[in-house]
């Protein structure tokens, strides 16, 4: 099933064509890949999915609906779940409490109900709690979530924000280079959570540089370059691709360089 669909999606700024009528989709359940070389339109086209921009032209369908101007929280309800390429935790807060801000939008009691320090506030703060501890267990990071995420390894934060991603109870995480800055250890660890997450139920989208993880955990591979798709297909094919080669890896790179 489709999970998400863009159909002729661009982005203009000003003269320059950042994304150019790009078609693309994920089927539930599926790891798909975006590459391409920088300023390719890779961050540019995320933010057409979730918001952040408006298309200048073309759609995109999310769970079979149009999301016709929805604001990024809007989106973040209906199911669509992210992470930056630059880490953005909350600095005074725990890693729990970093992870319970996730849950935000599914809350139903109002900022009076926690004013007033009302009991259905207070279950609801219970429910929260817990099922932002499952979620530590399952990424096993409950031995850090009292400790202020910021001052954690940048892997370990790096896992946080995708705790975080997580308890909005996404139908699709979008991760914006997990592996920035990681070093190789740290980027297996990565590859086995991003599988992880995936066995759980979760479909990824995620934007990476590393080919080695990429080529190593996607059903699906695309590729941008100068805004155009210019390929898409399983990683082995992406890897024999001419104009992948020419204008992604450079003529002659191995991909795995
Ligand atoms: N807000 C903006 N205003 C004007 N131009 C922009 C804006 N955002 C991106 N661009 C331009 O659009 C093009 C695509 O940029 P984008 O950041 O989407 O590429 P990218 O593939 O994510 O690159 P990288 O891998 O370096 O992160 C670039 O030429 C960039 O300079």
């Amino acid at each position: 099933m489709k999970i998400l669909e863009a159909s002729g999606i661009s982005k203009v700024f000003g003269g320059l064509t950042a994304v150019n009528k790009v078609d693309f989709h994920i089927d539930e359940h599926e790891i798909v890949s975006l590459i391409g070389p920088n300023g390719a339109g890779k961050t540019t086209f995320f933010n057409l999915l979730t918001g952040i921009y408006e298309p200048t032209e073309g759609r995109v369908d999310f769970l079979g609906a149009e999301l016709k101007k929805s604001k990024p929280f809007e989106i973040t309800k209906l199911g669509m779940a992210r992470t930056f390429q630059n880490i953005r935790l909350f600095s005074s807060m725990t890693v729990l409490e970093n992870v319970m801000v996730g849950q935000h939008c599914r809350t139903s009691s109002s900022i009076f109900d926690a004013l007033l320090h009302l009991k259905r506030h207070k279950n609801e703060e219970l429910r929260i709690r817990s099922v932002c501890e499952e979620i530590l267990e399952f990424l096993d990071l409950t031995q850090y979530k009292d400790e202020i995420a910021v001052s954690l390894p940048y892997g370990i934060q790096r896992h946080v924000e995708i705790a975080r991603a997580m308890a909005s109870s996404p139908r699709l995480i979008l991760l914006d280079e997990p592996a920035a800055g990681l070093n190789t250890n740290e980027k297996v660890e990565m590859t086995t959570l991003i599988r992880k997450i995936r066995d759980r139920g979760f479909t990824v989208l995620l934007i990476e540089h590393d080919m080695k993880l990429v080529m190593g955990i996607s059903d699906r591979v695309a590729v941008l370059d100068y805004g155009n798709k210019i390929a898409e297909g399983k990683p082995e094919a992406i890897m024999k691709d001419e104009r992948v080669i020419a204008a992604y890896l450079g003529k002659g790179a191995e991909p795995d360089a």
